[in-house]
């Protein structure tokens, strides 16, 4: 594939799937967006808007918008950005085919346990599938500011060579991995560890608590990583580490914010009723809390994040994490 004649699409016109196509139309490439919503379809085509998702961008004019996703079938590349448990049955409604499937969702599937690449790989086999992942504010990405991500291939440095300059702008910098599957347990479990730290903020439990539970929860990351065949060396780069640092620092973050409300006494069933855009991390903690039990792993964060989103009281569950036997720091009890 010449990666200028190469045809490109992406599937999803949330806040993500729009920031992508903005930043791949920025230097004028043809893009084609699917919206699930037929009004955003006529929106960003008529008026370059996107007032749903991402109200702050102005959109190039080389995206176009479909509602049709047979539209999208015989491109070259593309970047699915679907809600996590949403993605096996929109990739399974588009015609077979086969292509790169850049995958940009952070998520794990509920009930089955499986990673993205596997939901992928399973209604899409002829697809060699990537995995676009790193600490990516959509805004930041639709305004052309500087941003790095970690672009797992799992076909090698073959699909690198072909995706990479398909992909890669000015301001838009990949990094080369093959461990898809740290990839995507990096940005999996930091959205539920996001919501830690926005539990921290909403109860006023000040920065050094926040340090400590995004140290600790890294260790639950890699430990969970290490179990499911993640290099640590992945989820100590941008789409593991990175993108800890960015969501558990920022209230610009989704999962960050849901935290903070929780913290604040909201309750999660009603939280989660008023949002339109997704908090990832809701959905993946109650699935990582079955997988970590199926290994064997500790992973006392993310479950005191389900407690929450269970309804359990805030303080409480703070308390009842501060009270577990002193241990040594590397301890696999947690
Ligand atoms: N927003 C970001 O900054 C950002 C950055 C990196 C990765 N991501 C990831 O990208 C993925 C998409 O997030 P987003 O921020 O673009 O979404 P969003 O919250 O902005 O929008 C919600 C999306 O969900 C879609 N949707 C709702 N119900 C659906 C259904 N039944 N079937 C299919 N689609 C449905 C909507 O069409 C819309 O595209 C998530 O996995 C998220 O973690 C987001
Ligand atoms: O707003 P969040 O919490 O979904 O985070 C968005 C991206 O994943 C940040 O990299």
């Amino acid at each position: 594939m010449n990666d200028k004649a190469a045809t490109i699409g992406v599937l999803g016109a949330g806040a993500w799937g729009t920031a992508l196509a903005q930043m791949l139309a920025s230097d004028g490439r043809k893009v084609l967006l699917w919206a699930r919503e037929t009004e955003l379809v006529d929106e960003i085509n008529a008026k370059r808007t996107n007032s749903l998702f991402l109200p702050s961008a102005k959109l190039a004019q080389s995206i176009h918008a479909t509602g049709d996703i047979a539209d999208m079938a015989g491109l070259d590349a593309l970047l699915v950005v679907t809600p996590a448990q949403h993605m096996g049955s929109v990739l399974g409604s588009m015609p077979a085919h086969s292509r790169d499937l850049v995958l940009c969702s952070k998520g794990i599937e509920a009930g089955s346990g499986r990673l993205m690449n596997h939901v992928a790989q399973g209604v899409a086999p002829h697809s060699a599938i990537a995995v676009l992942s790193g600490p990516t504010f959509a805004h930041e990405v639709a305004a052309g500011l500087p941003t790095a991500v970690t672009l797992a291939c799992s076909g090698g440095e073959d699909q690198w060579e072909r995706i990479a300059p398909v992909i890669a702008r000015p301001s838009f910098r990949p990094y080369y991995s093959n461990d898809v599957t740290g990839a995507e347990i990096g940005g999996s479990v930091k959205n539920v560890l996001a919501i830690a730290c926005g539990v921290v903020e909403g109860l006023s439990l000040g920065q050094n608590a926040r340090a400590a539970l995004i140290a600790r929860g890294y260790v639950e990351m890699l430990r969970f990583g290490e179990a499911l065949g993640a290099r640590a060396e992945t989820l100590a780069g941008l789409c593991g580490m990175g993108d800890l640092v960015l969501t558990c620092s920022s209230a610009a973050s989704r999962n960050f914010s849901l935290g903070k409300a929780l913290g604040e006494g909201g309750r999660a069933e009603e939280l989660m009723a008023d949002r339109k855009t997704v908090a990832e991390g809701a959905h993946t903690a109650p699935v990582l809390v079955e997988l970590a039990a199926r290994h064997g792993i500790a992973m006392p964060i993310v479950t005191a994040v389900y407690d929450l989103l269970k309804g359990d009281d805030p303080r409480a569950v703070v308390s009842g994490l501060l009270a577990r036997p002193l241990r040594a720091e590397q301890s696999p009890a947690g």
